[in-house]
């Protein structure tokens, strides 16, 4: 049994300017211990379809599927205190912002603690306990001093790892990790896709990694599925998809990969496809 199941997912906004179907009938799954990648442009439902997975969504979205199965449990149809005790716990999220994901208002001690407090029956001793644990886990210094710092007082990718400290702070069986390194320095990102890659295999958790970045995914990923336009296009073990993409807009995706350059700039995916053709591939 996967751990994760989506069936059919489909997520459409109310706008000003009427209904936009983010997400168009996507069908995943992930097993247990397994690094999945998401990859797809710019507004084709990465995040939104994730988002929806977490509850996490507005109330101008309506989410309909055939059921959304995480550890065999529909939590599509859960009560929303039934989803909590799920989300956050069982399942964590990391998003490409850190800086503004954190509270402000708080120090990073007491956010970490709040999401023990919230899942655990830990005391107060304990939770601090475990907080130490956490930030020496995700490589922060001295972090007996640094609990009581603030996020302004904290780098881009040292907030990204008080965060994943907090999503990783009830041992969940899936980290959903949204474009995770985007927003850092490229020196950062190393750092923190490496941390990512070690946390998985020491928890022996699965993954779901949405990126654009190929490179990222040959590093990382068992299996990717390629999302355009709100649909799944493609989905692979990471090998066949490097070997024989079938999809066009993968094709164009591995053909922009700085190794396959070969005059003195990279190619662009309009230089391949015009998009009705990238379209067509949806069919193919
Ligand atoms: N709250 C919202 N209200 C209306 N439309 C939204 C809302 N959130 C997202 N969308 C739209 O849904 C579509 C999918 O967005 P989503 O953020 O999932 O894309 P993405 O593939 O994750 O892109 P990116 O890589 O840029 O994060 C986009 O057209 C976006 O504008």
């Amino acid at each position: 049994m996967a751990l994760l199941e989506i069936k059919n997912l489909t997520v459409t906004f109310d706008t000003v300017s009427g209904p936009l179907k983010a997400v168009d009938n996507i069908s995943l799954h992930v097993d247990r211990g397994e690094v999945l990648a998401i990859v797809g442009e710019s507004g084709s439902g990465k995040s939104v379809s994730m988002l929806a997975v977490m509850g996490l969504l507005p109330w101008t979205a309506t989410v309909t599927a055939d059921y959304i199965r995480f550890d065999g449990k529909d939590i599509l149809n859960l009560k929303p205190a039934e989803r909590r005790k799920i989300i956050g716990k069982e399942i964590g999220m990391i998003f490409q912002e850190p800086i503004a994901s954190l509270n402000p208002c708080f120090t990073i001690g007491f956010q970490i603690e709040e999401t023990l407090k919230q899942h655990t029956n830990l005391d107060r001793a304990g939770r601090r306990k475990r907080t130490i644990e956490l930030l020496h886990m995700v490589g922060i210094p001295q972090p007996e001093e640094r609990l009581r710092s603030f996020p302004h007082q904290m780098s881009g990718g040292q907030c990204q790892r008080v965060m994943i400290a907090m999503a990783l702070a009830c041992n969940p069986k899936l980290l959903i990790a949204d474009e995770p390194t985007t927003a850092l320095d490229v020196t950062i990102q190393k750092q923190i896709l490496d941390l990512l890659v070690n946390l998985q295999m020491e928890t022996g958790m699965a993954m779901i990694l949405i990126t654009h970045d190929m490179g990222v995914v040959a590093e990382t990923a068992d299996r990717v599925a390629v999302q355009y336009k709100g649909r799944r296009v493609e989905e692979a073990d990471v090998l066949s998809l490097f070997e024989a993409p079938k999809h066009p807009y993968t094709r164009a995706l591995l053909s922009a990969l700085p190794e396959k350059a070969t005059g003195d700039r990279l190619p662009s995916i309009s230089d391949f496809y015009f998009e009705d053709e990238v379209l067509k591939g949806e069919t193919a």
